[in-house]
């Protein structure tokens, strides 16, 4: 059986209660937090860095904290933010002019590495890093916002992914990232992903409890 895992991205979180708002999705049953970082230069968004993710931690969350840069370049972010107490760092490929060595810097700080690819990228870039991958993160949005709707051309990319880390024998984790619901994970988790972001679809809900478990009863079935 799939060790699916959901991960609520914090970018739809009230930020003024954060430690409260992580604490409630956790209790609620979300697996991991998904942190996104944005430098209003890689993407038309600014967020959070990594002094954030350590006052998460100095709170108590000991939960897998998944830090998706959305920064170029990476490197000086991947430093702080594994110091910080991220679990997973991914980055987007044409962020660092040498991603096979950004991954090598993540694992050998003691995280687990991934990439990210933008909804138009294809799966070339990963081709030859895979055995420096514990994650490949699809964007079924374009990266910058929360509460846009899933683009559906990344469902056969999915499949793609996952025909691809099934090839490669690899323990790889398949996520993804943007649009995702209660009413669509069960057809993307059926393309292949294990690993879902939502944001919006649990932040926004009346009940986070019934938001994931929805979520999990859909995954089931
Ligand atoms: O990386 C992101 C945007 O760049 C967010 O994680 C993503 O969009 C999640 O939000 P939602 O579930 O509302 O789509």
């Amino acid at each position: 059986m799939t060790d699916y895992k959901i991960a609520p991205s914090i970018l739809s979180a009230n930020f003024a209660r954060l430690g409260e708002e992580v604490d409630a999705v956790l209790e609620a049953g979300a697996d991991w937090v998904h942190f996104d970082v944005m430098d209003n230069h890689y993407v038309p968004n600014l967020t959070i860095g990594p002094m954030v993710c350590q006052a998460l931690r100095k709170h108590g969350v000991k939960a897998p904290i998944d830090v998706h840069l959305m920064v170029e370049p990476v490197d000086d972010m991947i430093r702080m933010f594994a110091d910080a107490g991220a679990t997973y760092i991914t980055f987007h490929p044409e962020a660092s002019r040498h991603v096979d060595r950004s991954l090598q810097l993540i694992r050998s700080l003691g995280c687990k590495a991934g990439l990210v690819l933008n909804p138009a990228s294809g799966l070339d870039s990963v081709r030859y890093v895979m055995d420096r991958l514990d994650m490949l993160l699809l964007m079924s949005v374009n990266p910058g916002f929360g509460g846009q709707k899933f683009i559906p051309a990344t469902l056969g990319k999915l499949r793609e992914a996952r025909q691809l880390i099934d090839d490669s024998g690899l323990d790889i984790r398949l996520e993804i990232d943007g649009g995702v619901t209660g009413q669509n994970i069960a057809e993307i988790a059926a393309a292949g992903a294990d690993t879902f972001v939502a944001g919006s679809a649990i932040f926004n809900a009346d009940d986070y409890a019934e938001a994931i478990t929805a979520m999990r009863t859909a995954l089931e079935s």
